[in-house]
């Protein structure tokens, strides 16, 4: 490789040996998350591969990662175009993948001022009760035969019916979509939101909601159950917290420091997306000591980072909750060592959403019910093989019994 501008030798990344064509496709393995870890150690958190002829990034460290996402945010804030940019994604009229630009920076602050500020998180309360109570009779319903389901749509069909049913329809309320039809009516945004960029939003929220925040909720119960001592310990606060009454109320979660700990502890271990959502270079860029040219993709490991020895201690792969009690790391994006949800231009927009929704969940389930596995499944608690794909499930649905404690 040569640098454009001086002609000179570029100093690039270290990279495992490749194949023609290919590059190092072949190394990914059923799970990339665990395969780059592994070749990371050998060549170093900033390790230079090639899938197919794109050169890619993969960032293993919480400093290579605070160089990559704060240092040098700006150049590495775009995402690389893809088949599924063009077909599913209405041609990247969504937020997660939009090109770095005025576009994006139009609809990410659709996001992060319209639907998901702290004031709009606290308005969605009531929804956010009736859809756990809703829940919870789902669970006290089925409690012998537990199961987590997961549909599959064809989304557009689906987008434009939701879009019909807020626009004519008499419904009670206010959700996401209502407020997006708001802006869109009132042009209170200063530019124009057309129906394309709604369902594009939509699509995100939908997606980014309902998958990372299953697979949080499974990995969370699943950790829980292979550590009793961690599920009593939950229980005990919650219960005394909640004390005397049959529900939790949001204000409760604030006292509720081990649920948190839990919670991080389970974003460490098992971060809903291990390698984020890949990013793209806009330029050429001096990296720490190596040039990086525009047009590269970059794949920062939340799972890696999540389980460095030097930042976390030797008992890394441990879920251990007590580990977070008397830390400030967080995962808001200020430490690089936990970044479940990204850092930088593009951080996941939803985080107090997505925490608040996450806690009063899990605090609900242990508040409302006793949990264990099916007698058949205790041996098999061990059993925690992932799945492949961008989100990382358990392969195999967690199955446990709920017993109502009301
Ligand atoms: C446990 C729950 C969640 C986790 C772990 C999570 C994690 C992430 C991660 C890792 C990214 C990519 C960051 C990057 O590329 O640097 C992301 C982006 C994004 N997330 Fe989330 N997310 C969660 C929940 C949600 C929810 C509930 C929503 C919507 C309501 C949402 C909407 C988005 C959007 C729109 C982006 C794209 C941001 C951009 O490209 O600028 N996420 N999320």
């Amino acid at each position: 490789l040569q640098n454009r501008s001086t002609g000179k030798k570029s100093n690039t990344p270290k990279s495992p040996p490749r194949f023609p064509l290919i590059g190092n496709l072949h190394q990914l393995g059923r799970h990339p998350h665990r395969s780059l870890c592994s070749l990371s150690q050998r060549y170093g958190p900033l390790m230079l591969l090639h899938f197919g002829r794109v050169p890619v990034l993969v960032v293993s460290s919480a400093d290579a990662a605070r160089d990559v996402l704060k240092t040098h945010d700006r150049v590495f804030a775009s995402r690389p175009w893809t088949k599924i940019t063009e077909k599913l994604l209405y041609n990247g009229r969504d937020v997660a993948s939009a090109p770095y630009g005025e576009y994006w920076r139009q609809m990410k602050s659709v996001c992060v001022v319209h639907l998901l500020s702290n004031k709009m998180v606290r308005s969605f309360r009531d929804v956010r009760e009736e859809e756990i109570s809703l829940m919870i009779e789902k669970i006290r319903e089925s409690s012998s035969l537990p199961q987590l389901q997961k549909t599959g749509n064809d989304f557009d069909e689906f987008l434009e019916k939701v879009l019909d049913d807020h626009v004519d329809g008499d419904r009670d309320g206010t959700d996401f979509v209502d407020v997006l039809l708001t802006i869109q009516r009132d042009k209170s945004v200063g530019f124009q939101l057309d129906r394309l960029s709604i369902k594009a939003i939509i699509l995100d929220v939908f997606v980014g909601a309902t998958d990372t925040s299953y697979t949080l909720m499974e990995w969370v119960m699943t950790e829980l159950l292979r550590h009793r001592e961690c599920l009593n310990k939950l229980q005990e606060e919650v219960r005394t917290i909640c004390k005397g009454r049959s529900s939790v109320l949001e204000e409760d979660i604030q006292d509720m420091k081990y649920l948190k700990a839990v919670i991080k502890e389970t974003l460490r271990l098992h971060p809903p997306l291990p390698l984020m959502a890949p990013h793209e270079s806009t330029h050429d860029v001096r990296l720490r000591e190596y040039d990086i040219p525009a047009g590269t993709q970059i794949l920062i490991s939340a799972w890696a980072i999540g389980r460095e020895a030097l930042t976390w201690g030797l008992d890394v792969e441990e879920f251990r909750p007590e580990r977070h009690l008397d830390s400030s790391v967080d995962f808001r994006g200020q430490d690089f060592e936990l970044i479940p949800f990204g850092a930088g231009r593009r951080i996941c927009p939803a985080i107090s959403f997505a925490v608040v929704l996450n806690e009063v969940v899990l605090a609900t389930l242990v508040h409302q019910f006793d949990w264990r596995l099916p007698v058949e499944l205790t041996e098999d608690q061990t059993n925690v093989a992932e799945s492949t794909g961008l989100a990382i499930h358990r392969m195999f649905p967690l199955y446990a019994i709920a017993s109502s404690t009301t």
